[in-house]
């Protein structure tokens, strides 16, 4: 269980809807199809309705700052099935990397592997209190393609374990004041930041693990909500939209989109 389970989940219903292959651009072929993963014959570019409004709007505002910029969708939907095969897959490619036979490893290696794997993969959970964010259509992973629609540097590939998918890693890197100034590290930070200003501004949360997650109305942007002091100061107001999805009479949040 992480923290964010505690939220209450109350599923708001909006449909899954497809993201435009015209207004989006995909990562293509998709990654985890291609290891055969279980999609049947749901596509993994589908989000909820409201979130694919929210997409739009953080492509128009990185657009004012990057004129010619575009959001990247690497991956969106996730049926709890997918979310087993990419754990597994990832699990024994880990241990394989490390030169061992995931058939033969001791328990202690094998808690080690799976904290790893659990440090950026959530639990394909099947309880519907606790469903894995990508699951509830309300979690997108996604880079940036630049002018030229070449993808921008973002210092390190989606999905990799390791410190350098933490989003402000190459911080330190990113001050030309600083002796630890490298100017090819500061653009993956800046990227970085494009990124997560563009959909942040339009009301989306970011993974504190991963530079590229991003979700609105899941368990996760809930609890991040509560953690941030700011939003339990906004107005008392009817629930009208994902921000308002606060009930901030008795400072409860809850989740809006449950697993699909
Ligand atoms: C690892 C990455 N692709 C991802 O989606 N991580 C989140 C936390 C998840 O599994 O929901
Ligand atoms: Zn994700």
């Amino acid at each position: 269980m992480k923290p964010y389970h505690q939220v209450a989940i109350e599923d708001c219903g909006e449909p899954l809807v497809e993201l435009p292959a015209d207004e989006f651009a995909r990562v293509d072929p998709h990654p985890y199809a291609v290891l055969g993963a279980p999609y049947g014959d749901r596509s993994p570019f589908f989000v909820r309705q409201g979130v694919l409004e929210r997409l739009r709007l953080a492509q128009a505002n990185l657009q004012e700052n990057c004129p010619g910029w575009r959001i990247q969708i690497f991956d969106a939907y996730r049926p709890i099935a997918v979310q087993q095969f990419m754990v597994d897959y990832t699990f024994q490619d880990l241990v394989r990397s490390h030169g061992l036979d995931p058939a033969t490893l001791s328990e202690a290696q094998q808690h080690d592997f799976w904290q790893q794997v659990y440090q950026f993969w959530a639990v394909p959970n099947y309880n519907p209190a606790t469903p894995p964010p990508h699951s509830t259509g309300a979690a997108v992973d996604v880079t940036l393609l630049d002018a030229s629609g070449q993808p921008a540097d973002m210092g390190s590939p989606i999905d990799e374990l390791s410190p350098r998918s933490y989003p402000d890693y190459f911080a330190p890197y990113a001050d030309p004041t600083s002796d630890r100034y490298d100017p090819t590290r500061a653009i993956a930070h800046q990227n970085r930041q494009r990124l997560a200003t563009a959909l942040q501004s339009a009301g989306f949360c970011r993974h504190p693990n991963e530079w590229w997650h991003f979700s609105i109305g899941d368990q996760l942007w809930a609890w991040l909500k509560t953690s941030d002091r700011s939003a339990l100061a906004l107005s008392n107001s009817a629930c009208a939209n994902l921000d308002d999805a606060m009930d901030n009479a008795n400072l409860r949040v809850v989740a809006r989109y449950g697993a699909v």
